[in-house]
């Protein structure tokens, strides 16, 4: 039996994934170890293999098959557009990704105006405005803190995910339209699928019971 490769993303949705796998049995002690420089981990009985990758690599990785199986955000599919299957919504990690900035700016993204827009998810941000509302936009594109471009005035609003809309209170900005849900999702490579397809569906059904 080959390995079964999983491709996790680091970060907010590690903590909670790994948790995940514990409930159905399937457990790496080895990545627990915060100091550990190691970057893959292996449970010998279960023939599976564990690596931590940013999350816009997961997908990447899945793609080409160097991991069977991906966990990570819903945003990240999205942006990256790679082609895999996302067969699971784990339900953590929920959010939203919204159209957000001064109330003021609301009238903006009613009259087709050409207004700036600050985002780390510039796909997305294309997406929604030229397909979905058909208003053309310049879209900048940043690597975080994007809250900061309506109050300095580099954009006259953001896409960004909002949680619990706190930061968006502190600064006194507003969701100003919602873009999508997001949440943690599983994704596989295809011909993984169909090569895999036993101990996949497997999973699938043992994960489908804890979530
Ligand atoms: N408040 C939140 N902010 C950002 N992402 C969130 C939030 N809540 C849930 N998520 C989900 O968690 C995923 C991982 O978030 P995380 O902040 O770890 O990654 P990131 O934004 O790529 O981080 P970094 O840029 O610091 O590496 C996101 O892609 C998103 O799906
Ligand atoms: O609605 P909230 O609960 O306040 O969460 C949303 C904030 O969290 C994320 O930023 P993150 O902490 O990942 O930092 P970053 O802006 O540097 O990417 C996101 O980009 C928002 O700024």
């Amino acid at each position: 039996m080959r390995y079964l490769t999983f491709a996790l993303g680091k970060g907010r949705l590690a903590k909670q994934t790994l948790e995940l796998f514990e409930k159905i049995g399937i457990t790496c002690e080895e990545m627990k170890d915060k100091d550990s420089r190691k970057l893959i981990f292996t449970n010998e009985e279960l023939k599976l293999r564990f690596f931590l990758a940013k999350g816009p690599d997961v997908p990447t990785y899945v793609e080409y098959g160097a991991a069977d199986i991906g966990v990570v955000g819903k945003d990240t599919i999205l942006e990256e557009g790679r082609k895999v299957h996302e067969v699971l919504d784990l339900g953590y990690g929920k959010c939203k990704m919204c159209v957000c900035g001064y109330k003021d700016a609301a009238p903006l993204l009613q009259h087709h105006e050409l207004i700036r827009v600050a985002t780390k998810y510039p796909n997305i941000a294309k997406d929604y405005f030229y397909n979905t509302k058909h208003q053309t936009v310049e879209i900048i594109k940043l690597n975080g803190s994007i809250e900061l471009a309506p109050i300095v005035g580099l954009s006259e609003v953001i896409v960004d995910i909002v949680e619990t809309g706190s930061t968006l209170r502190e600064n006194g900005l507003e969701v100003l339209e919602e873009v999508c849900p997001l949440s943690a999702r599983m994704i596989v490579n295809p011909v993984s699928m169909r090569m895999e397809s036993a101990r996949i569906k497997d999973l699938l059904t043992r994960l489908r019971e804890q979530v």
